[in-house]
């Protein structure tokens, strides 16, 4: 098998066959809409532009890798849930990417927050956010997280444990709060995504279970409890679900719990929360479903349970993040070298190596996620070739996009993008090989601003202390 890299040309002689849905493009150009943000197109000469603004200056600007947001997709995106749910409270989940300017979009869109750490609550209150329109989750909250979330008045908190119902009604009593709270429970449902990331089965940490009957011990301790105000149950069934299925399985289930609370108890709780966890598409094999029809389905399931239970629907409330953060942001990579080896059964695989990687998006190694790229800085006239984007880490995991067909002409120096990146990505990097954290920015019509700068090589060095 003989294959050489020349003038920034690939030509192998077989290249490994992609995965059954990965489609051999006819235009290795053309951006499909259902992936990358609203605003981003190829204009004059090919290069790929966003909200206006082409994808070298912002290179230039900032340097690679970089997330690049599109303020107006974001803010549509979130729009979008809050019309399609009217009536809803909507909780964006900022564990997916928050910063002090996404806390400030996220109140003028009018929605509210759900943040799971002391960290994250604290971007959500310096970025203007009403406590009282903030939920704070979390499986392990410190009682100096709870203290920080009672102190504040958020509006409500999501208990996860016993343990945690002792410390709140401590924290109570010490200081004369009163906590606003919901029970999360675990209806059983065993949501089809990544193991690491479904969350209502019973085998895992999150929650209290109904089936064993320990949620409904928590609802009535806190129900009594002379500290706090119940408002109702919450459920969350995982994340980057497509088969709506599981949620319409988790309301009915809660809403039979909800139902036995008030036989129980003569009370019938005011709030229940679905959670999150809607997909979206990160290849062209992934069809999520819209707001839209999300909202109809739940609505309907929640109105027939009530009607069959005959307890009123309670203020129902979600908590979408990968759906708001995850479309609206490329990542931005320079590439560095591209090299075509031997695989198995006479086959070449093309390996394009990016200036960022596991660091900067740790999903395809952790969860086997699959992601789509692009080359950005220009059009191309090649020949659309399988490869497989990695990044330039110390590790042979360090896959960033495992089977994407890219022009047979990448080339160092060529810009590449990798869509759908916003959520969990910069989220969820670390510093890996000392690898600074890249910056994110925000493009705005024709505009850029930093949300978060690049991390510098000084900021690593002043946490080693020397000691
Ligand atoms: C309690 C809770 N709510 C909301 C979310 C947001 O999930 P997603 O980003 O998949 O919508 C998560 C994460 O899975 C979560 O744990
Ligand atoms: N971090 C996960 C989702 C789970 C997050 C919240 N419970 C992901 O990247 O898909």
């Amino acid at each position: 098998m003989t294959h050489t890299h020349v003038a920034g040309s690939i030509h192998a002689d077989a290249t490994a066959a992609g995965p059954q849905w990965l489609n051999r493009p006819t235009d290795v150009n053309e951006l499909d809409p259902a992936l990358w943000s609203a605003s981003v197109e190829r204009v004059d000469g090919g290069e790929v532009s966003v909200a206006g603004l082409g994808v070298k200056e912002i290179a230039e600007e900032v340097g690679t890798p970089a997330y690049v947001v599109d303020e107006a997709d974001f803010r549509a995106r979130a729009a979008a849930f809050r019309e399609a749910f009217a009536g809803w409270q909507v909780y964006y989940a900022g564990k997916s990417f928050l910063t002090r300017s996404v806390a400030r979009w996220i109140r003028e869109e009018d929605l509210y927050l759900d943040v799971c750490s002391g960290g994250e609550l604290t971007v959500a209150l310096a970025g203007g956010m009403d406590p009282a329109r903030i939920g704070l989750h979390g499986n392990n909250k410190s009682v100096d997280e709870l203290a920080l979330a009672l102190s504040k008045g958020v509006g409500r908190i999501i208990v996860d444990s016993l343990d945690e119902i002792d410390r709140i009604e401590q924290l109570c009593a010490a200081n004369g709060w009163r906590a606003r709270v919901m029970v999360r429970v675990t209806t059983g449902v065993e949501a089809h995504t990544h193991e690491y990331i479904a969350t209502a089965h019973e085998d895992q940490k999150f929650g209290f279970s109904i089936t064993n009957g320990q949620a409904m011990v928590a609802m009535v301790r806190c129900h009594y409890s002379e500290h706090m105000d119940l408002l109702g149950i919450h459920s969350h069934i995982g994340s980057q679900i497509f088969d709506t299925h599981g949620f319409e399985v988790a309301a009915r289930r809660t809403m039979k719990l909800l139902a036995q609370f008030a036989a129980a108890t003569g009370t019938e709780l005011p709030e229940l929360d679905l959670g999150g966890g809607f997909g979206i598409a990160y290849t062209h094999a992934d069809t999520p479903a819209t707001p839209d029809a999300l909202a109809t389905s739940l609505r309907e399931i929640v109105e027939h349970e009530a009607r069959g239970y005959n307890i009123a629907i309670p203020q129902i409330s979600i908590e979408p993040g990968r759906a708001i953060s995850g479309p609206t942001t490329m990542a931005l990579y320079t590439v560095g070298t591209v090299k075509v080896v031997d695989i198995d059964g006479g086959q070449n695989r093309v390996y394009v190596s990016v200036d960022g990687g596991m660091s900067d998006n740790i999903r395809p190694a952790l969860y086997a996620a699959e992601y789509s790229a692009a080359v950005v800085s220009r059009a191309s006239r090649a020949e659309p070739v399988l490869c497989r984007v990695v990044g330039k880490h110390c590790e042979g995991g360090d896959i960033l996009v495992r089977d994407v067909f890219l022009p047979a002409d990448i080339a160092p120096g060529d810009l590449l993008a990798v869509p759908a990146s916003g959520a969990y990505s910069r989220a969820m990097a670390s510093n890996y090989n000392m690898l600074t954290k890249p910056p994110v920015v925000a493009v705005r019509d024709g505009e850029l601003t930093t949300l978060l700068r690049r991390e510098s090589l000084e900021d690593l060095m002043s946490l080693d202390v020397g000691n």
